[in-house]
């Protein structure tokens, strides 16, 4: 579908710490791209702040005041509660939110968008169970909505660094070249710079399996060891992400890894991101990630812990646990009860 002006309309779904980020970008650039109606509607899950609607804060303050305090908001960014009506003349569907609401978001715009005339781009960090088995969002959205045409878009990316307008990189996985451009062109800024490659499962994986990994870093910070062991985690966890890729599709490109979606972004979590400090308090605190979740997030959602069992039972799936040690180790310690201090016994094994 297209806006009634007959230009290309883009639309964002998920509104939360890079939902927002992401919307103030593409609001931004918008406003120089003839061609584009320069109205985006953001999905907002509603909730009430201080007895107020969230929408009705965003769009009267122009500001994310839970999600991403402190920003403005482009004013041509029109916050909708009801995503049916946020999709409706949109052909350009932006998808970020926490991986596990993906699913339900999918089965209510489904009747309501025309796949071959939509293109996606998926900014969602994760893999998701299915009924057929554990597949990554691009295969969901694909086959949930029927379109060919989904991209991902994944790096180094702490929003509020982005949002504050630091330097940083990310990466455009693509199976359609020309909507790759399209998608640069609607996200490039002069600090926020893409590189485009024909690998969306390999970019997008990349982005889920990192999550994983800054679980174990942020249990190496609990156990207050230093930078030695710290590196050691990113190093398997490098190595067991680059090892699954080919079990989920054997399209997956190495060079995929040592883009900003791979290595940048496994070293810029395993520092900086809320999974790394969740797994960290889970050992200094001894409390579960769902109460630390609800403590420290704000509604913000942790999505390494529930993608080290998403991933877990796909390894299980394909009888292939013992080959990945530190997954493994991840797993148990999170949901078997397994002594953290046991997180380097048996890692040795980790090699390409
Ligand atoms: N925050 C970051 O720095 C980055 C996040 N990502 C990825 O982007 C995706 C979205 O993350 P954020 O925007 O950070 O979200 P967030 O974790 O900041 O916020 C949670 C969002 O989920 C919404 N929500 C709560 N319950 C819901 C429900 N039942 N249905 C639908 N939505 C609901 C909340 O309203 C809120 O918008 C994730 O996959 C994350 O891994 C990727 C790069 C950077
Ligand atoms: O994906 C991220 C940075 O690229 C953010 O990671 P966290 O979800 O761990 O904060």
């Amino acid at each position: 579908m297209m806006a009634h002006n007959n230009k290309e309309k883009v639309c964002i779904l998920g509104s939360g710490n890079w939902g927002t980020t992401a919307a103030r970008i593409l609001a931004n650039n918008v406003k120089s791209l003839d061609n584009i109606d320069k109205t985006i509607n953001m999905y907002v899950y509603e909730e009430l702040i201080d007895g107020k609607k969230l929408t009705e804060i965003i769009n009267t303050q122009h500001e994310n005041v839970k999600y991403l305090p402190g920003f403005k908001i482009p004013e041509n960014v029109i916050a909708v509660p009801d995503v049916v009506e946020a999709v409706k003349d949109a052909n350009l569907i932006v998808i970020v939110m926490p991986h596990q609401f993906v699913k339900s978001v999918l089965e209510t715009i489904k009747p309501h968008i025309i796949p071959s005339k939509t293109k996606v781009l998926s900014l969602i960090k994760g893999v998701v169970i299915t009924p057929k088995g554990t597949v990554t969002v691009s295969n969901l959205i694909k086959e949930n909505l029927g379109i060919h045409d989904v991209s991902v878009l994944s790096g180094a990316n702490i929003a509020n660094e982005i949002a504050d307008e630091q330097f940083c990189e990310s990466t455009i996985g693509y199976q359609v070249e020309e909507s790759a451009k399209l998608w640069q062109l609607l996200f490039e800024t002069p600090n926020f710079r893409l590189n485009c490659i024909n690998d969306v499962i390999g970019v997008e994986l990349c982005g889920a399996l990192k999550n994983v990994v800054a679980i174990a870093a942020g249990f190496v910070d609990g156990l207050k060891l230093g930078n030695n062991s710290k590196a050691a985690i990113i190093r398997i966890g490098l190595v067991e992400m680059r090892k699954i890729a080919p079990y989920f599709s054997d399209s997956v490109k190495g060079i995929t890894f040592l883009e900003s979606c791979g290595v940048a972004d496994l070293i810029t979590t395993c520092y900086g991101g809320r999974n790394r400090k969740l797994a960290e308090l889970f050992v200094t605190t001894g409390k579960s990630m769902q109460e630390l979740e609800k403590i420290h997030l704000n509604g913000q959602k942790l999505q390494g812990y529930l993608t080290a069992q998403e991933v877990y039972e796909f390894m299980v799936e394909r009888g292939i646990v013992d080959e990945f040690p530190l997954f493994t180790k991840i797993y148990k310690i999170c949901y078997e009860g397994e002594n953290v201090a046991s997180i380097f016994c048996d890692l040795k094994v980790s090699l390409l």
